[in-house]
């Protein structure tokens, strides 16, 4: 084994080279094993872990560049948290290909799309025509090799879009992905504007569910964003473009300025960071959801990076009238730079907000297209109340849960509650209220009003220099 010298975005590679594989019998260089071939493969693989040998010999398919066991540093420790270690235990579907030659079993179609380091287009396959998306990755970028490396590593949670194959040829990597037909999150977003609260929790909270997993994986993905949001034709969202993501240990520090401009954290551009960095990206997301803009802004980068390491929001008055406490406490959690109090995903999975709109009694609602058509339903004051923690706070918890969803729950009385549903609402409060914290407002939870917001929903989530990657 060596680590390549070749160094991008702060992680090393690490190459298994055939050479020192030492059990030749596992090495894969089928691309589609027969189903015995596999499960004999797969036992090997078992017994394999079981024995502990993984990051010894490891049964890796000869060139299969794997991701770095930690992400910035030439560690040796062992896999991260919750690491399925597939390594040399792919499944067959998303090995290499090495023997055959993608346009062998796929028809290639129009281009669909165009990253930093290749292209996406429609492919159909030869023998079921059913149609895929298929990403082309030139070689020689340590990302792109640990890209298809993570991709095989997530592949198979239902928020991640789907790795079916994984071609090779001389210059390129060819990843045969599930179609997500429905188009980008930030399509959707732009065309629609502002969605409701239920809309945007029910979203946000499929999203911190495959961050959840990704950092249950061990991986941080690094450039959450609604470019990189992909949904199904059912509108299913799926987590894409794991270029800049890296894997991670516990307890590690990331080194890298990498993301994109207006979604990354703060601490990204101090250089030191962890897996929270997610968390405050789709906090961005949640913003730009919640209010239509994105929060940090400028005319140039540099300014922009000055607005995200000093600007505080401010979540009163304006826009934010039409926005309930809840949501915008959950919003402050996100996005506090103090990052051992910015929540975890599993905590914004808890917070009142969240549950209040996803608990599975909701999911008998109609989900609310956008707030622009209920603008006028929802317009109440509020006062902000970004630091929610109190005891005194719980009844306007309650209130705000209860106020702010007053459009759905005018629609939920007359047609649930009549029919004798409004216990199932009864619990789903006490659920809310249940998982209110009950401590003193902490000062980073708080935002100072300094800079007022601005006042009309003009949505800048367009802006290309704010959500190119770097
Ligand atoms: N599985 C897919 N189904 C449908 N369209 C896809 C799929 N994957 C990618 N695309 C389209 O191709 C575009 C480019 O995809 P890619 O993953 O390369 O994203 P990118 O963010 O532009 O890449 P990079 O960060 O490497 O520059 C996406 O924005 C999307 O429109």
């Amino acid at each position: 084994m060596e680590y390549l010298g070749k160094k991008r975005k702060g992680a090393e590679v690490l190459v298994v080279r055939k050479k020192e594989l030492s059990l030749t019998s596992l090495e894969i260089s089928l691309s589609h094993l027969s189903l015995k071939d596999y499960s004999r493969r797969k036992r090997k693989c078992k017994e394999f872990i079981e024995k502990g040998d993984v990051g010894a010999g490891l049964n890796v398919v000869p060139g299969v560049v794997t991701a770095p066991p930690c992400g910035g540093s030439a560690c040796l420790d062992p896999p991260a948290r919750g690491l399925k270690r597939k390594i040399g235990c792919i499944d067959s579907a998303t090995q290499l290909g090495r023997k055959k030659k993608i346009d062998q079993e796929y028809e290639l179609g129009k281009v669909i799309g165009h990253g930093k380091f290749g292209y996406v287009m429609i492919c159909t396959s030869k023998v079921t025509g059913e149609q895929f998306a298929c990403k082309t990755l030139k070689k020689g970028e340590e990302t792109v090799h640990r890209e298809v490396e993570i991709m095989q590593h997530l592949s198979g949670h239902p928020g991640v879009v789907t790795l079916k194959a994984v071609y090779e040829d001389a210059e390129s990597f060819h990843l045969v992905m599930e179609l997500c037909s429905g188009g980008r999150l930030l399509d959707q977003m732009t065309n629609e504007g502002q969605y409701s609260e239920q809309r945007a929790a029910i979203l946000i909270k499929e999203l911190i569910l495959v961050i959840r997993y990704c950092h249950e994986m061990g991986v941080v993905h690094r450039d959450i964003k609604p470019e990189n949001i992909l949904l199904t034709s059912s509108g299913q969202m799926k987590l894409a473009d794991f270029g800049l993501a890296v894997r991670i240990v516990d307890g590690q520090s990331l080194t890298g300025v990498v993301g994109s401009p207006a979604y990354v954290a703060p601490e990204i551009l101090v250089g030191d960071y962890s897996e929270k960095v997610d968390i405050w990206s789709a906090g961005i997301l949640l913003h730009a959801l919640l209010v239509g803009f994105l929060p940090f802004q400028g005319d140039s980068l540099e300014n922009v990076f000055e607005a995200i390491k000093k600007d505080n929001l401010d979540f009163i008055g304006g826009v934010w009238e039409c926005v309930s406490p809840s949501a915008r406490d959950l919003l402050s959690c996100m996005l506090t730079r103090d990052v051992s109090n910015r929540f975890t995903a599993a905590e914004v999975l808890s917070h009142p907000w969240i549950l209040f709109y996803t608990e599975s009694t909701m999911k008998t609602h109609k989900i609310l297209p956008s707030r622009k058509k209920q603008v006028n339903m929802t317009s109440r004051q509020l006062t902000a109340n970004t630091g929610v923690e109190s005891e005194r706070n719980r009844s306007t918890i309650l209130n705000s849960l209860y106020d702010d969803s007053r459009p759905t729950f005018s629609s939920y009385t007359s047609e649930k509650m009549l029919e004798g549903e409004d216990s199932a609402l009864v619990d789903i409060l006490a659920v809310a209220i249940s998982h209110v914290r009950i401590s003193e407002p902490k000062r980073s939870r708080l935002w100072n009003p300094v800079r007022p917001m601005q006042a009309e929903c003009s949505s800048n989530m367009k802006a290309g220099s704010l959500c190119t990657a770097f």
